[in-house]
């Protein structure tokens, strides 16, 4: 199983509908993978706040309507990275779209850990409340955004679902690499599941992005891993390692709590 990850560049002196463009021309050139990734509110700035409600669309929006092209004209899985959702009722959510080769939008995701403590998209952005799961053809997904990724608790309840590979797009800042590349390995690690870690480059709203989007086995092991620009990262995937290291070391199977 192939999959890209598309750590597309953030520029504000970009207009969004270039970068659309941009995105869809991008996700075109992955035609052979069987999955592709975009990152977390590519089309405006995962810290640019103060643009979300002009930024906001629906679901079936422009950049649903770009995605759910790109993704027929290439064939593939496409994960679209998340949007700034105006949600029936005018609520702003962090939702994250995946469609199918056929181009028709199977599973949307609304950010459950809404980043920013009591300012930006924390009180800007209405929280998601149910984990999603998508099962694909050789693996099962389970999709988490950026911020999720410090709790763990979420990806126990995707594993629970069936998850075996994780998706997380994220607009993350440089500042605080680190924890990225800890958190995502630790979530690959504890759950013997693949991690899918798509960033984006450059800077938005003063915060300089930490790019180094990252491809973690079931066993933690970096199978790829980006550096700071803007840089597609493929890798080549064996969905059935998965059960193969939850059979050989099956951690999961003595949880206690939370079962
Ligand atoms: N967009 C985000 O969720 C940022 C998360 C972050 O900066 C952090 O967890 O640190």
């Amino acid at each position: 199983m192939r999959a890209s990850l598309i750590q597309i560049n953030v520029d504000p002196q970009e207009p969004a509908a270039e970068r659309r463009v941009r995105a869809a021309a991008l996700v075109h050139e992955q035609a052979g993978s069987d999955l592709v990734v975009l990152p977390e509110l590519w089309h405006v700035g995962a810290f640019a706040f103060e643009s979300f409600a002009a930024a906001a669309e629906p679901l079936g929006g422009p950049t649903a309507r770009a995605m759910s092209a790109a993704a027929r004209d290439a064939g593939v899985w496409l994960h679209a990275g998340s949007i700034v959702e105006e949600a029936p009722g005018g609520a702003l959510c962090n939702t994250s779209l995946v469609f199918s080769p056929s181009g028709e939008l199977v599973r949307t995701y609304r950010k459950i850990h809404r980043f920013g403590f009591d300012k930006g998209e924390a009180v800007l952005m209405t929280a998601g409340t149910e984990p999603v799961t998508l099962p694909l053809p050789d693996t099962t997904l389970g999709l988490a955004t950026c911020y999720d990724l410090r709790f763990p608790e979420l990806f126990r309840a995707l594993v629970d679902a069936g998850a075996q590979t994780f998706v997380v797009p994220a607009g993350w800042p440089a500042k605080r690499r680190g924890h990225w590349t800890l958190l995502a390995r630790a979530r690959a690690v504890e759950n013997l599941s693949y991690v899918l870690a798509c960033g984006t480059a450059g800077t938005h709203a003063g915060v300089e992005q930490a790019g180094h989007s990252v491809v973690f086995d079931p066993w933690g092991e970096t199978v790829a891993e980006a550096g700071p620009g803007e840089e597609v990262l493929t890798v080549d995937l064996d969905p059935a390692r998965v059960t193969k290291v939850r059979e050989e070391f099956p951690a999961l199977k003595d949880r206690v709590l939370g079962r």
